[in-house]
């Protein structure tokens, strides 16, 4: 039987290829990607089991590649997420010094990251905006006519590609961290692990004063608290935006769904896109009232009331 395929965003030498490293079974047969949307529909052509993608840097929030496609054509959930500390170095072919680069390539999201050391150090450069940081470090490898003389990428990356690293430390934040997450094929729900995470997309009611309010009200109401809310575009007109969200919890406990289920009830589009064991395991605080228990325990009583058994 051959191994599963896990895609990423590829070429080889990405972040994400250091991330499924770090979550992957060691089995697998590994697919790199042009992008993520690609990566994610292997993954729903059947293609690949999983993909492994970025979804939100500590530095310039969420991914939206990752975030908008989660909930375009069919729908995937997030089974794990990993975070892997970014370092970057600046490179090019051999030779190249500092002086000798006007054009820099790299992903958007390494760019924002290094973007206030470019602004020092290489204050008359372009940036060229790529699909990944080793899709230029490996355009540059192949001796490609490529516009820009270096490259922001990790420092495996610059290695792998036999690339000269020009400046080391060009990060503006040393403790950058980058979330990236397990994507598959919506199947059965595994169980909770009391240290869980579950991501959503909502749309709100359009038109409608305190809708945000009421939205936020469905998951206080049942203590959930939320770790991750953004607003993204609907896409169709002006003003109107969707709300991608992490909460903390299980769709398996009680009180996330009775989120849910006021979140459906009252919201025109409502995905689930997975619940998964949190990256630092640590367990989801569960306030006075809304454990599984606080929730069997009621529904007992009012199945009393209904029998006249208790007022
Ligand atoms: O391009 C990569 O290497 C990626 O995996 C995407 C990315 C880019 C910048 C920071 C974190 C992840």
């Amino acid at each position: 039987m051959s191994a599963p395929v896990w895609s990423f965003l590829g070429p080889a030498g990405t972040f994400s290829e250091m991330a499924l490293r770090a979550v992957a079974p060691a089995a697998v047969d590994v697919e790199p990607c042009p992008d993520v949307p690609t990566a994610l529909d292997r993954v729903r052509e059947r293609e690949a089991a999983s993909a492994v993608v970025p979804i939100e840097n500590s530095v310039e929030g969420g991914v939206n590649a990752t975030i908008d496609n989660l909930i375009a054509s069919s729908p995937l959930v997030i089974t794990a997420e990993v975070a892997i500390p970014i370092t970057f170095v600046l490179a090019g072919r051999a030779g190249t010094r500092l002086e000798d680069v006007r054009a820099v390539s790299t992903h958007p999201h390494a760019w924002a990251q290094c973007r206030g050391w470019a602004h020092a150090n290489l204050p008359d450069a372009v940036y060229v905006a790529s699909t990944s940081t080793s899709a230029p470090a490996k355009a540059l490898a192949e001796g490609s006519e490529t516009g820009f003389q270096a490259v922001l990428c990790n420092p495996l990356a610059a290695q792998q590609y036999g690339l000269d690293v020009i400046a080391g430390g060009v990060a503006d934040n040393p403790d950058a961290v980058t979330r990236f997450v397990v994507i598959s094929r919506p199947g059965r729900v595994c169980e909770p692990t009391g240290a869980d995470k579950t991501t959503l997309m909502v749309q709100l009611p359009h038109d409608r004063a305190g809708a945000l309010l009421d939205m936020l009200e469905q998951f206080s109401a049942r203590g959930v608290n939320l770790s991750r809310i953004e607003s993204r575009p609907v896409g169709d007109s002006l003003g109107r935006y969707r709300f991608s969200i992490d909460i903390e919890g299980h769709i398996r406990e009680e009180r996330v769904q009775a989120a849910f289920i006021g979140l459906h009830r009252t919201c025109p589009m409502v995905r689930f896109l997975g619940s998964y064991p949190r990256l630092d395991g640590r367990p989801v605080v569960v306030s006075a009232g809304t454990s599984d228990k606080d929730f069997t325990v009621a529904r007992a009583w009012v199945a009393d009331v209904l029998a006249g058994r208790t007022l």
